[in-house]
């Protein structure tokens, strides 16, 4: 699969930007602020109709316009894919593939893959089970479109039944018969989702395993996993028995909504026992199984966009993502850094196409 071209419209800090891509490397290279993430922020946008930093749409839209536009073609053996995704102020967003909308956004998901590493992965781990939840559900969800549906419809009656526990707090009255009815109807999904984050782990850890075994070149054993109270259990039976914690608190406490992702390093939590250095490993090895695991599953390469990279890594683990590039591992590349010469040594030797744009204050032009 390769991105052929991005145009942006009033997105963030563009007025308006067009540019084509190297089906190969693809570098932008420019200040701090320049534009650069934002980039990369907008072809995740073309991926997963949505900004992998911004968890509001509307904060997208350039400062001072009322909508923004980000349109890119992609081509995955011989066929070509027009992705528009527009916002205007106040109004739900669009997305339409070869000028079809789609009604829902879920049907989107998983069709043109990306992988992002960024400086902001090490979150993974400081952050709370949100995150990772988070993380996983989404990767989850592009490989498996049933399991974003049961995860959406999960989510659906979660609210409705946190909703329930609230008017019965605030009302004085308690109508067990409906909870129970919300509690069927959350049971199969809810099991199902812990099924399937558990069976993903299987295929997951492995692979992630190797990825930290190479990119890190040290001993220690790393693994992750899953933190829940459901594999096993009777979920109907835990709702039962968490009934009055929930009309006291007026929210749902147990579930997959609670579970964690729970990341060791020799047996300990990496958040702990990482060293800063062992954490960025950790986060990039998790990238790099995630880019396999989803590449294997569809047939065809996700693009990977590498924020900031050599800004931030060491030389060692620079040099090993760069074996990686050499060996073909990858297909189509977009990264970031700030300075030219730095990215043009690194690169050096490499066989690929390379496109070279340089950023300048929401500009971008191909500079060779
Ligand atoms: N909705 C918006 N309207 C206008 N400007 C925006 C909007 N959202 C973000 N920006 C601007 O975009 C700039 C950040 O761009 P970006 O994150 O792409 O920088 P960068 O080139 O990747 O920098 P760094 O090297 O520091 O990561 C900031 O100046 C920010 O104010």
């Amino acid at each position: 699969m390769v991105l052929e071209n991005l145009s942006l419209l009033f997105f963030k800090n563009y007025d308006e930007a067009a540019v084509s891509f190297s089906p190969h490397i693809n570098c932008f290279i420019g200040d701090n602020g320049s534009g650069k993430t934002n980039l990369l922020d907008a072809i995740h946008y073309l991926s997963m109709t949505r900004s992998a930093f911004n968890s509001s749409d509307a904060q997208n839209i350039k400062q001072g316009e009322d909508y923004f536009m980000v349109r890119g073609t992609f081509t995955i053996e011989g066929e070509k894919h027009t992705v528009i995704c527009s916002l205007k102020a106040g109004q739900k967003k669009t997305v339409t593939h070869n000028k079809v909308v789609y009604e829902k956004m879920s049907d989107h998901i998983g069709r043109f893959p990306v992988v992002l590493i960024s400086p902001y992965d090490t979150d993974l781990i400081r952050e709370g089970s949100e995150e990772r939840r988070k993380y996983f559900d989404s990767l989850i969800s592009q490989l498996d479109h049933t399991y974003l549906e049961q995860l959406i419809q999960y989510n659906y009656i979660l609210k409705q039944r946190n909703s329930l526990l609230k008017q019965f707090a605030e009302r004085h009255y308690f109508d067990r018969d409906y909870l129970h009815i919300l509690n069927e109807q959350l049971v199969p999904l809810g099991a199902q989702l812990a099924q399937e984050r558990e069976k993903f782990l299987e295929l997951f850890v492995p692979v992630f395993q190797k990825h930290y075994r190479h990119i890190s070149d040290s001993h220690e054993e790393v693994t992750l996993t899953y933190k829940s109270q459901l594999p096993g259990a009777d979920f109907t039976q835990l709702l039962l028995q968490a009934e009055r914690k929930d009309l006291a608190l007026q929210r749902t406490t147990v579930g997959p909504h609670k579970d964690d992702f729970v990341f060791l390093m020799d047996g300990n939590p990496v958040k702990h026992f990482g060293s800063q250095g062992q954490q960025k490993s950790y986060v990039i090895a998790l990238k790099l199984a995630h880019f396999e695991v989803m590449a294997e599953r569809q047939h065809h390469k996700p693009l990977l966009l590498l924020d900031d990279i050599f800004d931030r890594l060491d030389e060692k683990r620079i040099t090993k993502l760069m074996q990686m590039v050499a060996a073909h591992t990858f297909g189509q590349i977009f990264l970031t850094d700030t300075h030219l010469e730095r990215t043009d040594k690194i690169l050096e030797g490499l066989s690929e196409s390379i496109r070279r744009f340089e950023v300048k204050e929401g500009e971008v032009r191909l500079i060779g």
